[in-house]
């Protein structure tokens, strides 16, 4: 009998956000191209009398461990689909930083689910996950599937994408997060004040850029840090204005690209290689404009089930 299932997650960041109006149904259309990168989470399902969340790493305590935790909801929402007691301890080692802008509540929904479906023998097809991932949250379908993907809707009808190399990254993190119906709102506010108006009557419809689709394509870091946009970056900038000194450090080190990481406040870094990924860490690291330093690289894959302890392959 299976005692206990790990599947680890990644992290995103969105190598383009393009926001639409503001929908009658409060959510923004977007064309969302979403980049996984490897900062993982790894989320441990082991049976138990009821349903448990547990959390470790630097930033547990700040991670929600009842109901609201969205690896719980996706326990839950299995279970209730497939009429069983949802009885299971869910253990999170979070690495992803929280509240960030980097998915990691979505990662462990994600995680959740298919480590529930697989200690439980559920069987839910891979349509049936994406399902559940959509009523969890617009990130959470992405984090199941990673890899890069284009986003469209609110971010969770998904076409992959292909991508022709390993695009080298730094992550900045900072104090702190950002709620990001706070920063959806703030983006709003600024079109309204800007006399644009806000709704989707008068925002054009988001559309993915030709140009940053082929530098995926391509693997062309030069490109891609050409065709990089996030409409959401000016919104965290107005709620977090520190982060200015944040990508003003790392453009001054040599990043092709200086960017926030979807709503933020992590702040993301696009280079041209391993070394220069490490200059441009420790530039950021002595500029004391953030509070900790991530060097890593993307694409990688999805949700991937880890094999048991004492496995052999
Ligand atoms: C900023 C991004 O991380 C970019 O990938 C996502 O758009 C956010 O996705 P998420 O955290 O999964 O967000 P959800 O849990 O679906 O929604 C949280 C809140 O964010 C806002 N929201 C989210 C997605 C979207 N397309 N439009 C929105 O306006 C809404 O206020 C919503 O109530
Ligand atoms: N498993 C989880 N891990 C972290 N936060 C969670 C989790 N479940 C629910 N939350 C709640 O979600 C909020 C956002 O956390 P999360 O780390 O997902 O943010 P984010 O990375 O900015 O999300 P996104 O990039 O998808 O907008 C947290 O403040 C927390 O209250």
């Amino acid at each position: 009998m299976t005692s206990s299932v790990t599947v680890r997650v990644p992290a995103k960041v969105n190598v383009q956000l393009a926001v639409g109006g503001v929908r009658p149904d409060g959510f923004h259309d977007l064309a969302n191209v979403f980049l996984a990168v490897g900062l993982y989470d790894e989320v441990t399902v082991t049976p138990a009398d009821a349903l448990r969340v547990t959390c470790s790493g630097p930033d547990a305590a700040q991670v929600p461990l009842d109901t609201s935790n969205l690896a719980a909801r996706a326990a839950l929402a299995l279970a209730a689909r497939h009429g069983r007691d949802a009885g299971v301890h869910i253990h999170i080692d979070k690495d992803i930083p929280v509240a960030g802008g980097m998915a990691g509540g979505s990662a462990d929904g994600a995680g959740a689910l298919l480590a529930c479906d697989t200690l439980w023998g559920t069987g839910a097809t891979r349509e049936e996950l994406l399902d559940i991932c959509a009523e969890l949250g617009s990130d959470v379908p992405f984090s199941l599937v990673g890899g890069a993907a284009l986003g469209r809707g609110r971010g969770e009808i998904l076409t992959p994408l292909t991508v022709g190399g390993t695009f080298h990254w730094v992550f900045a993190v900072a104090d702190g997060g950002l709620s990001t119906p706070a920063v959806y709102a703030e983006c709003d506010r600024l079109r309204a004040a800007s006399g644009t108006g806000a709704t989707s009557a008068d925002v054009p419809d988001p559309e993915p850029s030709p140009a940053l689709l082929d530098a995926l394509r391509t693997g062309d870091a030069d490109a891609l840090a050409a065709a990089v946009t996030n409409d959401l970056q000016m919104a965290a900038v107005s709620l977090r204005p520190s982060l200015t000194a944040t990508l003003d450090a790392g453009t001054g080190a040599g990043a092709l690209a200086a960017m926030v990481s979807g709503s933020g406040p992590t702040t993301a870094f696009l280079v041209e290689d391993e070394a220069a990924a490490r200059k441009v860490a420790a530039a950021l690291q002595a500029s004391g404009t953030c509070r900790a330093v991530r060097v890593t690289a993307g694409p990688v894959p999805g949700a991937v089930t880890l094999p048991a302890e004492g496995a052999t392959t």
